[in-house]
């Protein structure tokens, strides 16, 4: 893949968008790196996540998070898949600005069905309804952060493969500078460059 003057694609977006997944396999389709802040974070500590939060809080796990993910996108290449809740640090967030930030936007009903079960602390409840309400407060809390901070926005539910597929091709396009391409039905603001009089009319709409 041809990155243009910031070469990294950063994924972000609710645990269970598909982060991981999406960034193996778009990683994969272009030849890339993927670096993954969550295994990154357990490789670097030799601890895992959930242990990570119950010895240190999950203020001590961000502290970590924070470290890991400027340093990682600081390299200036390949594909970043970050934890859900590393945009929670103004640290992490102006070190985004410079990159090519995906948000994979997901409904509640799927992205939990996909997180809840695996290893994440913030999921952790005995009760599945309680998990869930969790979940759901936690994407009305972030979600408008994630579409604050994104250059690009896909549907995290469709086939991964779909997803990788649309963020490639809206790479490529940016750093052709190709504005006559037309649309990729997937994306949905562009914070750059709007790429028609109707992107542009829709970003001011979405950001007054
Ligand atoms: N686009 C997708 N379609 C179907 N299942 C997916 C998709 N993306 C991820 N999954 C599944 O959902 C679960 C969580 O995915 P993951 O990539 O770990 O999400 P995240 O990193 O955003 O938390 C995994 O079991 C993965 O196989
Ligand atoms: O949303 C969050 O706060 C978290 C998301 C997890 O990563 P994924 O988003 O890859 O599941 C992991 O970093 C940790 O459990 C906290
Ligand atoms: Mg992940």
């Amino acid at each position: 893949m041809t990155t243009g003057p910031s070469g990294v694609v950063v994924l972000i977006g609710p645990m269970g968008a598909g982060k991981s997944t999406v960034g193996a396999r778009l990683a994969a389709l272009t030849g890339t790196d993927l670096v993954d802040t969550d295994l990154e974070i357990v490789r670097r500590t030799g601890r895992t996540i959930p242990d990570i939060f119950a010895a240190d809080g999950e203020a001590g796990f961000r502290a970590i998070e924070q470290e890991v993910v400027v340093d990682v996108l600081g390299r200036g290449e390949g594909v970043v898949a970050l934890g859900g809740g590393s945009v929670l640090s103004a640290v992490v967030r102006a070190a985004l600005r410079d990159h090519h930030v995906v948000y994979l936007q997901v409904d509640p009903s799927v992205g939990f069905i996909r997180a809840h079960g695996g290893a994440r602390p913030l999921l952790a409840a005995v009760d599945r309804d309680d998990a869930r309400r969790r979940y759901e407060q936690i994407l009305a809390e972030r979600a408008e952060l994630y579409r604050s901070l994104a250059s690009q926005i896909v549907d995290g539910a469709d086939a991964a493969e779909s997803v990788a597929a649309a963020i490639d091709a809206h790479r490529r396009r940016a750093v052709a500078h190709d504005t006559t391409s037309g649309h990729d039905t997937t994306i949905t603001r562009d914070r750059d460059r709007p790429t028609s009089e109707s992107d542009a009319d829709r970003q001011g709409a979405q950001h007054p």
